[in-house]
């Protein structure tokens, strides 16, 4: 469903990505790691065309989606909706109206301007912010709320605009472990739910191997590890780091000490 093929992407002399290709055969659960500057948030830019590829293919069942232009790109942003690191919703505005602006796109100027909304579209987004157990939230405006409560607003306009991949920048990089297990467990909930693809750039090791199917390590722009996370050594993770033997996962970790942790989480539950 997703086919990667030599994609670069060059500033100035510098390959930011350089000649990265891989596939991905079903609605996986993805984990991009690497050190800061290794390129992950340049691919996901390119992947939701917010920024053009020097060279390379990335097709979405078997559309080269580098190659759209005009409507047809923007289509194409809809159906790839990305989450970021600081959330992006519009501080002064109420929740409900934040995740209706998942689909701004589709109105009409008259309609933004009066700021008048199809009463099937406010249901619909009551009904994520429900599913995401954020509903009494709606009223509220978004900057009243929590980091993580933040974060589940913006997951829930993405999933306003119905896409097929949710690509998610770093998204637990600003949040307590806490609220990071939440959203995670929300991202995972999606991605099983519904079947729709998820891929995350992600700073911690225990994050990837705790909720990815996969695990793809870059390093200088290339793909120096394509796996699921049982393969994912301490070793292998020197090298994508780039650290020596001293390099401790532990210190990377974002994971919630035992005995403050709530019940097991979704993932748990998923994945045993
Ligand atoms: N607009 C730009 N102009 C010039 N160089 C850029 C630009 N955007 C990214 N780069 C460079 O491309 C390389 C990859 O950056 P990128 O942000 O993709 O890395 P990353 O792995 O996402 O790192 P981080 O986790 O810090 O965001 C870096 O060397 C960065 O300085």
């Amino acid at each position: 469903m997703l086919d990667v093929q030599g994609v670069t992407r060059m500033f100035g002399r510098k390959a930011a990505v350089d000649n990265i290709s891989f596939r991905i055969d079903r609605p996986a659960f993805v984990g991009i790691i690497g050190r800061s500057g290794a390129g992950k948030s340049t691919f996901l830019r390119m992947m939701n065309r917010l920024l053009d590829a020097t060279a390379g293919e990335i097709r979405v069942d078997g559309r080269d989606v580098l190659s759209l232009k005009g409507a047809e790109a923007r289509a194409w942003q809809s159906h790839c909706a990305m989450i970021f690191q600081q959330f992006n919703l519009v501080p002064r505005m109420d929740v409900a109206s934040n995740v209706l602006h998942g689909i701004l796109n589709r109105r009409s100027t008259l309609q933004t301007l009066f700021n008048l909304w199809p009463r099937a579209d406010i249901l619909k987004a009551l009904e994520i912010l429900d599913r995401l157990g954020i509903a009494e939230q709606a009223p509220k405006r978004a900057e009243a709320l929590s980091g993580g409560q933040q974060q589940r607003v913006a997951i829930a306009r993405a999933l306003m605009q119905d896409p097929k991949i949710i690509l998610a920048d770093e998204p637990i990089a600003s949040l307590d472990p806490m609220n990071a297990q939440v959203v995670m467990d929300t991202l995972k909930r999606i991605n099983v739910e519904d079947g729709r693809m998820v891929i995350a750039n992600l700073h911690t090791l225990d994050t990837a191997r705790r909720y990815c199917d996969r695990v793809i390590g870059m390093r200088d722009g290339r793909i120096v590890f394509d796996g699921t996370p049982a393969q994912l050594s301490t070793g292998i993770a020197r090298e994508i780091y780039g650290a020596d033997a001293s390099f401790n996962e532990a210190a990377t970790s974002t994971a919630i000490p035992a005995d403050t942790s709530p019940d097991r989480s979704y993932a748990d539950l998923m994945l045993s």
